[in-house]
């Protein structure tokens, strides 16, 4: 494969819990990527581990040739990376408008802003363009205009993709983007997804619900404890041993029921 993001040997611990352990995985361009494994197993501490939020204890990641482990978060973003979170939170003074600008990443120097020269005033024209584009896709444009923390749950996680793709990334990784979110607009991040991937986004999903998986995913990654148990295509989850063991493990907790719905 011809890795557009390729993971090596990844560990990573919080104090005495080892939480990923020598992870190594690999993601071609136009891929989409289902992230999968039973609660705690390290999948958002990955996702956290590849988008420069938490430093790795070993390991190396690149993407698209350049090596990114020791970069920043706001840095990576700049190589064509970003990311939505499991649980957005959002400022409480600004409009939804607003807070899709503010994630903008076309800035100028000091100097411009300070005297709102044409370069100052260019890059916000693009940025009010590219905001309002986003809103109209993602179906936020009648709540343009309230508090960014009045939106419902589902609400925020559309507006966390809107401010993901202010930063034109040519990969997106999402942390559970319909957990908690009605079927209606469930239906609309879905086709927003596939939109996305159509128009060549390679993407990352870190999910339990198994029928979006089924009908966004071209092939799943599972952890179990910190480790890759299996990669494989959706329809082959439920007839792999290793992942049927990572889950029938956790038989006793409620995320099993996430692969008996596959
Ligand atoms: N910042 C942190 N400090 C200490 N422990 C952490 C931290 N972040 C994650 N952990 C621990 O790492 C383990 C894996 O957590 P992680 O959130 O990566 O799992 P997950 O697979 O995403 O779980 P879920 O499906 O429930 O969201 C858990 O035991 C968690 O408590």
């Amino acid at each position: 494969m011809n890795a557009f993001l390729e993971v090596r040997s990844v560990a990573k611990a919080f104090g005495g819990n080892q939480v990923l352990r020598d992870v190594s995985l690999q993601i071609a361009a136009g891929e989409i990527v289902g992230l999968l494994g039973p609660n705690g197993s390290g999948k958002s501490t990955l996702l956290n581990v590849i988008t420069g939020f938490t430093p790795a204890d070993a390991g190396e990641v690149e993407f698209d040739g350049t090596a990114i482990e020791r970069l920043d978060a706001h840095r990576i973003v700049r190589t064509g990376m970003a990311r939505t979170f499991q649980l957005p939170s959002m400022p409480s003074r600004m409009s939804v408008m607003e807070v899709a600008m503010a994630a903008s990443t076309a800035h100028h120097g000091v100097w411009d802003t300070w005297l709102f020269t044409r370069g100052a005033r260019q890059a916000e024209r693009e940025a009010r363009d590219r905001a309002e584009q986003l809103l109209a896709e993602l179906l936020l444009t009648p709540v343009r205009d309230l508090p960014a923390s009045a939106l419902s749950g589902g609400q925020k996680k559309l507006l966390g993709i809107v401010c993901a793709l202010m930063a034109r990334p040519r990969m997106l990784l999402l942390d559970e983007p319909t957990a908690g979110v009605h079927p209606n607009l469930r239906r609309d991040i879905v086709t927003a997804l596939q939109r996305l991937n159509a128009a060549g986004m390679t993407l990352v999903i870190v999910e339990h619900d198994m029928h979006f998986i089924r009908e966004v995913c071209t092939r799943c990654v599972v952890l179990d404890r910190g480790e890759i148990v299996a990669s494989c295509r959706p329809d082959a989850l439920a007839s792999n041993e290793r992942v049927l063991q990572a889950y029938l493990g956790a038989a006793a907790r409620p995320s099993t029921s996430a692969l008996e719905a596959a």
